[in-house]
């Protein structure tokens, strides 16, 4: 029996991980959960689970869940997360929270040598460097969720490293692929929202769209995969039904094929090394789907992947500063305060007014993190009060 800690129960990957629990029940227990506002989903989730520990977004919701829970235990907030991922009895650790929060519990739950299975891609874009130095010292694999990197590692296994050429990830396009620049000047948010192909939470979806998801992803594999950013290569693939490739020396490729079902890259995370059944497979037909389309990525059409590139090129805290800009951007079009053309505006401008620190520590990354969430925040409101003046 595995004990999971999945933090994010309540958004996407995590509803697609309580289904692969319930699939398991003899496999997997869930031991501790988190959820930050949601709280009739997560007292759905306690009434099937049962779990010893769940971390709540507020006091509020903490107050009214142990009420009806005395049994189980409580936390709330970001102290709450690292209790959830550092339980005694917890294998596994699938951190699904969105954004960069995800961070301090998943380096906690390293330490602690959990498993960590992880589908949040802002940790390892935040600070690759000392999640993965923590992972070897302590010798926790981090098993891949992002379907991508799933990919990439399902192909890999068994492989010898030095005949890797490259990886090549593939890129649905977002909502919209088939949009010229112009053409993104007036898109709105429900019309970013509409993915062609999966079923996410509203960020991520955004972030699809923006490129900026495949720019996280490009610097993700970089830190997972050890492979430096001349040998990772980006292709739009409309299908999303091979989720990504590699490339070996001896010219052949390895890809990795599938529905577009999270569950089944969360299912073989949690399963590692065994594969199990997938329950109620969603229908997958290759004669059905009858074509697959791989086209060149345009950089121009695209500013946000180049940006990812030389940011990840760049090293140090450009990584962190390219996904804390984008995080503020990417909730300020969903909350209405900037047009969606603007979300890149802000994340390019973030990155040109970078300067590097030297000698670069854990502390300062924290610190850049914070400091451009501020400057991007300070930015947007500065924005805004211009606006209004004009309209008076
Ligand atoms: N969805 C997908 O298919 C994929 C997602 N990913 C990655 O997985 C992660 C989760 O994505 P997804 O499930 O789509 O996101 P969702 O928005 O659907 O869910 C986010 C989860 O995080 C919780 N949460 C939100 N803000 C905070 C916070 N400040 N502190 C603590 N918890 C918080 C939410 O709680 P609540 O709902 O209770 O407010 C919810 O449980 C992201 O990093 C994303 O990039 C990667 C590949 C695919
Ligand atoms: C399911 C998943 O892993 C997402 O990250 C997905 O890849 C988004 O697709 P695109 O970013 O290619 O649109
Ligand atoms: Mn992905």
């Amino acid at each position: 029996m595995k004990n999971i800690c999945l933090l994010g129960a309540t958004g996407s990957i995590g509803e697609s991980c309580c289904d692969v629990l319930r699939g398991h029940k003899e496999k997997f227990h869930l031991s501790a959960f988190s959820f930050h506002k949601n709280v009739e989903k997560a007292r759905a989730i306690i009434q099937e689970f049962s779990p010893q520990y769940v971390s709540c977004g507020d006091e509020e919701s903490k107050e009214r869940l142990s009420k009806e829970f005395p049994k189980i235990t409580f936390g709330v907030g970001s102290h709450g997360l690292v209790e959830a991922a550092t339980l005694e009895e917890v294998d596994v650790v699938l951190t699904a929270v969105s954004g960069a929060v995800g961070f301090t519990p998943t380096l906690q739950a390293i330490e602690k040598k959990k498993t960590i299975a992880l589908a949040n891609k802002e940790t390892l874009v935040m600070a690759g460097k000392w999640i993965m130095e923590a992972a070897r010292k302590q010798n926790v694999k981090i098993l891949p969720v992002d379907s991508e990197h799933s990919a990439i590692f399902q192909a890999l296994q068994g492989q010898d490293r030095t005949s890797l050429r490259k990886l090549v990830i593939t890129a649905s396009g977002g909502s919209f692929r088939d949009y010229t620049r112009e053409e993104l000047e007036h898109v709105t948010v429900e019309q970013a929202l509409n993915h062609p192909n999966w079923s996410m939470g509203k960020k991520i979806t955004i972030d699809s769209s923006t490129m900026m998801n495949k720019g996280l992803e490009v610097i993700e594999a970089h830190w997972l995969f050890d492979v430096p950013y001349e040998n990772i290569e980006v292709v739009l693939h409309r299908e999303s039904i091979v989720h990504s490739m590699v490339a070996f020396h001896d010219g052949s490729y390895l890809a990795q094929l599938g529905a577009s079902d999270m569950r089944e890259p969360i299912l073989f995370a949690l399963g590692f090394p065994e594969r199990l059944e997938m329950k109620n497979e969603k229908p997958f037909d290759l004669t059905e789907i009858g074509k697959l389309h791989f086209e060149k990525m345009d950089e121009e059409r695209f500013p946000m992947l180049r940006l990812a590139f030389e940011c990840g090129k760049k090293g140090g805290s450009f990584p962190t500063v390219y996904n804390a800009a984008n995080e503020i951007a990417a909730n300020a079009f969903l909350d209405g305060k900037i047009r969606y053309l603007e979300i890149e505006k802000y994340v390019a401008f973030a990155c040109l007014q970078h300067k590097e620190k030297e000698d670069l520590t854990l502390e300062d990354v924290i610190e850049i993190d914070k400091r451009t969430r501020n400057f991007v925040r300070k930015e947007i409101e500065y924005a805004q009060s211009q606006e209004n003046e004009m309209r008076r």
